[in-house]
């Protein structure tokens, strides 16, 4: 990761964005948010939230319904040379192979260099004779990367981009991802996955009512209240000691935050309770995601 740059030249600036799509109620209004230059920041929050529709107007895709967007001081659709975006399955052309689509895509972006194939083998892509029609999900995903990190410009959004990759390949991506921090490019994306969450500077968390939390993940994960983990089948009795009565079944088991004005040795000392303890990552993003702070 890197050290952040100043805020007197930042990246992307969107003061009040707001978008609704013909007579529903808008996706998300009213939003400021700041990029600043060498930062890589996640965009988390629930399914429907508008983070592709912020990317896409961020990307100049989609106009806004109100406010203003900036990408290195001018307007989204003139500053497209200096962006890449990969949208969810929206880059790899099926009837091609993987290597058509590189020779494809290279020959069509200005800035694509010859590094595709580098990043294709770091992310152990083979199969580049085959047609994407019949790549999995995840071989689909890589070569969209692959194809996506080779352009060098400063700037790059990415919707999605750990969907569907196997731990190894997020843990390569996540390199990557540090490569262009040190390079002093920006970094968009958006996740579902609590294992980004060590990938980035900064995590802002999203829902349509607008931003929920906005900091570097050190600081969310301070400000996230202790984890009650409850004995199976015992949540029930205990919900009125949680953040909204609320429980979560995880591979960590049931576990809930503990609600303001609890103590949190009274709870530990309740039956049924098996710890009170940290917060885990995948804890940090149901909270912010799943809970309001
Ligand atoms: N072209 C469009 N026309 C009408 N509504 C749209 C359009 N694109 C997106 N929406 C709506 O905008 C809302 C936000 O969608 P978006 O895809 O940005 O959510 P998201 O946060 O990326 O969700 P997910 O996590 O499921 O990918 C949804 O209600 C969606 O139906």
């Amino acid at each position: 990761m890197s050290e952040l740059s100043s805020d007197a030249d930042p990246a992307v600036e969107a003061h009040g964005l707001t978008k609704s799509f013909g007579d529903h109620p808008p996706v998300f209004a009213g939003v400021d948010l700041t990029f600043q230059r060498g930062e890589t920041t996640l965009l988390m929050g629930p399914n429907g939230s508008g983070k592709t529709v912020l990317l896409s107007c961020l990307a100049g895709g989609l106009r806004p319904s109100a406010g203003s967007i900036s990408v290195f001081g001018e307007q989204p659709r003139d500053a497209r040379s200096q962006l890449v975006f990969m949208l969810q399955d929206g880059l790899a052309v099926d009837d091609l192979s993987g290597r058509e689509n590189a020779a494809f895509y290279t020959a069509l972006h200005p800035d694509a260099t010859d590094r595709w194939q580098e990043v294709a083998d770091s992310l152990e892509l083979d199969a580049l004779d085959r047609r994407v029609a019949d790549y999995s999900g995840g071989m689909r995903r890589k070569l969209e990367l692959a194809l996506t990190l080779s352009v060098d410009v400063p700037l790059y959004l990415l919707d999605e981009p750990t969907a569907a990759l196997d731990p190894t390949t997020v843990e390569r991506f996540h390199a990557m991802l540090d490569d262009l921090a040190d390079a002093g490019r920006t970094v968009v994306a958006t996740s579902h996955s609590p294992r980004d969450l060590r990938a980035a500077d900064r995590l802002v968390f999203f829902d349509s009512d607008g931003i929920v939390a906005d900091g570097e993940p050190s600081a969310l994960r301070e400000a996230t209240p202790s984890v009650v983990v409850v004995e199976d089948g015992a949540g029930d009795g205990l919900r009125p000691l949680l953040r909204d009565d609320r429980l979560f079944d995880t591979d960590a088991g049931r576990r809930g935050f503990l609600a303001a004005d609890v103590d949190p040795e009274t709870v530990a000392d309740q039956q049924g309770v098996r710890a009170v303890e940290a917060p885990t990552a995948p804890d940090v993003f149901n909270y912010y995601v799943h809970i309001q702070p």
